[in-house]
């Protein structure tokens, strides 16, 4: 049993603690909070233990009533691993703490490489992971362009990948983001840390990433052109990429045509929190002209990196191998999105008739 804290229960930090509780080789033995607002009532209902990530902030935890199992050392003190999913930036800031404490520890794609030692993810670098004391899951973006290209140059090679990034401006709950009314390169300059994030995961793949911010919440969009190494036949990449267990092809014809859709239908598939894990690429944009490759692909940027997290933990603190550990996975959180609508199975229910 690999035990497991989450030291900031926040937008990542609340959807990996539900994760790694759902895990049966995993206990959660707690979350922290840096204050005692509305999320720690989240917690509370879900039965987890609640620790204050700031030693010194336990008064303010007492003054509204929270009760704490303890502060973020105690925290250390009881797990295995440690999964960081504090502010941008803050991480680094904890990782002493974490070295202090001996305790393992999994960082988020807001710090920089160098936080870790080693980048993660589980379709491109599982094994460098495997026993190391720190790790860092990529970006959300990061993730999904590596998940996608990772297949595409296994098959076929890539001579270079060039993608447009349009990211969400923030979280839906995050009041104070924007922009609110303008696209706003971001950053102006090429490449975005996207490209050179890929590469610590695909180091041989050549890839510019450029990135824009746009005005909406709820997923992030990317516009692909991959130059392939050999002539690609879209039906066959259609195949391919509908074959890798965390990329779902949006269905022609299912009237799925943007991020708003593409969230309800995930609530309507009773996700939680309406969580879209996978990529989303959409299946009628997958068109070829020559060796050049070109699709849409939407991200969530609040659950993508969810499963990633659960499979950096068994690679830093088990011997289970990266096939076995996906399916683990994907099997406890119900990753793999399937679309009847796409295999011509949806179930009609007869309406009854008129008197
Ligand atoms: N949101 C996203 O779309 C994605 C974010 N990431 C990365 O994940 C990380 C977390 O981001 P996100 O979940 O959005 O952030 P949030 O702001 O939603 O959550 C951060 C959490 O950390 C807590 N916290 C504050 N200070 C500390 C501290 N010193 N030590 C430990 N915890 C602290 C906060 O507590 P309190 O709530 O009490 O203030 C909060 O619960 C970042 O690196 C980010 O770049 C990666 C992929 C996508
Ligand atoms: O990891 C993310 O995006 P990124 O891959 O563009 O860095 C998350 O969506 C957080 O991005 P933010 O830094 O805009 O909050």
């Amino acid at each position: 049993m690999i035990r497991v804290g989450v030291n900031g229960y926040g937008t990542i930090g609340k959807r990996v603690a539900d994760a790694v509780a759902a895990q049966a080789d995993m206990e959660l033995v707690g979350v922290t909070k840096a204050s005692p607002d509305y999320g720690v009532e989240a917690a509370a209902r879900r039965g987890y233990d609640l620790y204050a990530a700031v030693e010194d902030r336990t008064d303010e935890f007492a003054a509204a009533g929270v009760d704490l199992a303890g502060a973020i050392g105690d925290l250390l003190d009881a797990v295995d691993v440690v999964v960081d999913c504090a502010p941008s930036g803050v991480g680094e800031r904890n990782a002493p703490v974490y070295e202090a404490h001996d305790t393992k520890a999994v960082f988020q794609g807001g710090e920089d490489a160098a936080v870790a030692d080693a980048s993660f993810n589980a379709r491109g670098r599982f094994e460098a992971a495997r026993g190391a004391d720190s790790v860092r899951v990529v970006s959300c973006n990061t993730t999904a362009l590596s998940r996608l290209l990772a297949p595409l140059d296994e098959t076929y090679g890539v001579e270079k990948a060039r993608v447009t990034l349009v990211r969400r401006g923030g979280d839906p709950n995050e009041t104070d983001r924007g922009p609110i009314n303008d696209i706003v390169p971001d950053p102006a300059t090429v490449p975005s840390h996207h490209g050179p994030d890929v590469n610590e995961i695909l180091p041989d793949v050549t890839v510019d990433t450029a990135a824009l911010k746009a005005p909406v919440t709820g997923m992030h969009t990317h516009s692909v052109n991959v130059t392939l190494e050999t002539d690609p036949d879209p039906a066959a990449v259609r195949d391919l990429l509908a074959d890798e267990s965390r990329i779902f092809l949006v269905p022609e014809g299912a009237g799925i045509d943007g991020a708003g859709a593409l969230k309800e239908y995930a609530a309507d598939a009773g996700r939680p929190r309406g969580d879209l894990w996978e990529n989303c690429v959409w299946e009628e944009s997958i068109s070829v002209t020559g060796r050049d490759l070109y699709l849409f692909q939407n991200v969530h940027q609040e659950a993508d990196v969810v499963p990633e997290n659960v499979d950096a933990i068994r690679a830093m603190a088990s011997d289970v191998d990266a096939a076995e550990s996906v399916a683990r996975t994907n099997e406890t959180l119900g990753v793999g999105l399937d679309s009847r609508l796409a295999d011509g199975e949806l179930v009609r229910t007869e309406l009854p008739a008129d008197d």
